[in-house]
């Protein structure tokens, strides 16, 4: 998928998959992975999700990485108001192309690639929340985008959320990745791929229901080493 796809949602503020209130999955779940107050907390193909800001609230540091200046211009005031956090914004090169930085008080946000990000930019990372990221790219790009989280995180835990549905009757994003998928990503990289929910969302998602879906599954996982 074209970074132009994204870019084009957020001139236009086509942003569904945005929410106005932490995601429910994290505050209920992040406490199962136990991520001491102090660590790094990697958020990849951020938005402006409030969980981020959340859990910088938390006493964690954060590492958000997103394509779109203007969804980290707008996370970077939130911090800011929300949080009185005195972040930085510069710019930087980042596989030859011209990139926002935002830094400052536990908070480093990139405006670029995901797959251009180094671990020597971002530093050590002890935990990630993937919430409609990994949902947010094609088959293609998400081994990549698998082995690229490992190469950023080592074996860090991760909260995932994924969806199940019936690809051949509605498309993506948000794609549907299925219980298989995710273990063939993940279990080369994780010990441990633990389900802790497992949802039917069909009644809340009328846009999938008018497509003609009948289930409309999210699972969230706790991959872990141990
Ligand atoms: C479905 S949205 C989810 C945003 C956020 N995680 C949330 O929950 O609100 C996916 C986001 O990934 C960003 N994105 C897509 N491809 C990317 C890439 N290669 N590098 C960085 N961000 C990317 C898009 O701009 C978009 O904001």
């Amino acid at each position: 998928m074209h970074s132009d796809f994204w870019h084009d949602k957020w001139e236009r503020m086509e942003i569904g998959f945005h929410l106005n209130e932490v995601n429910k999955i994290l505050l209920k779940y992040w406490p199962t992975l136990k991520v001491a107050p102090g660590s790094t907390v990697l958020v990849p193909l951020c938005g402006k999700t409030l969980d981020l800001v959340w859990l910088r609230s938390k006493g964690y540091g954060v590492v958000g990485i997103e394509l779109s200046e203007i969804a980290l211009d707008e996370l970077a005031q939130l911090l800011r108001d929300e949080l009185n956090l005195s972040i930085e914004k510069t710019r930087t090169q980042l596989n030859g192309e011209d990139a926002a930085v935002y830094r400052g008080d536990g908070v480093l946000l990139i405006a670029g690639d995901f797959f251009a990000v180094t671990p020597e930019l971002i530093g050590p990372v002890h935990a990630v929340y993937d919430r409609a990221a990994l949902v947010a790219l094609p088959a293609t790009m998400r081994i990549d985008y698998c082995n690229q989280i490992r190469r950023l995180s080592d074996h860090a835990p991760q909260l995932l959320v994924t969806f199940d549905y019936d690809q051949n009757i509605a498309n993506g994003p948000p794609f549907a990745v299925l219980d298989d998928e995710v273990r063939t990503h993940y279990a080369v990289h994780y010990a441990q791929l633990e389900r802790l929910d497992d949802r039917e969302l069909i009644e809340q998602e009328p846009k999938f229901r008018a497509k003609g879906l009948t289930s409309f599954r999210q699972l969230v996982y706790h991959l872990h080493q141990n």
